[in-house]
């Protein structure tokens, strides 16, 4: 059976926040850690961009391939910045049931 997206989420997330302690050299996070935030920034631009690319070539599996790449370098981001995967799948949580349209209207700028 395959794991349920939340354990692959928490599962990653355990390791990058492990991978802050490994060296540059023995690990793909702790070498974006050690370069800093700006270089994890790029690759989440990157990844996003190819993401866009994939998506217009209406290459399904390209296209899961490159969401993932996006997803793990936003992964790698929250734990560079000590968010938990948790804040972001609450603030989903606590917009459910609320139309986007409403919330939309419903600013004030
Ligand atoms: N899920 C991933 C994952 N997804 C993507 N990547 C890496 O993200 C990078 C994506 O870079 P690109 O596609 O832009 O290719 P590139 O040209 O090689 O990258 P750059 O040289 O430009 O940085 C590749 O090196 C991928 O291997 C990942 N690296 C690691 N993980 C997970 O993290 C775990 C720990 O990995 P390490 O930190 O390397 O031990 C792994 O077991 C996986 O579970």
């Amino acid at each position: 059976m395959n794991p349920s997206p939340a354990d692959v989420l928490l599962d990653l997330q355990k390791v990058l926040q492990e991978r802050k302690s490994a060296p540059a050299d023995k690990s793909y996070a702790a070498s974006l850690y050690a370069k800093g935030l700006d270089t994890i920034l790029k690759k989440v631009g990157e990844e996003a961009a190819e993401t866009i690319i994939a998506a217009k070539n209406q290459d399904s599996s390209a296209l899961v391939y490159e969401v993932a790449d996006l997803w793990y370098h936003v992964m790698v981001l929250l734990a560079d910045k000590d968010i938990p995967v948790t804040a972001v799948t609450d603030e989903l949580a606590r917009r459910m049931g609320t139309s986007g349209l409403a919330e939309k209207a419903a600013r004030t700028k």
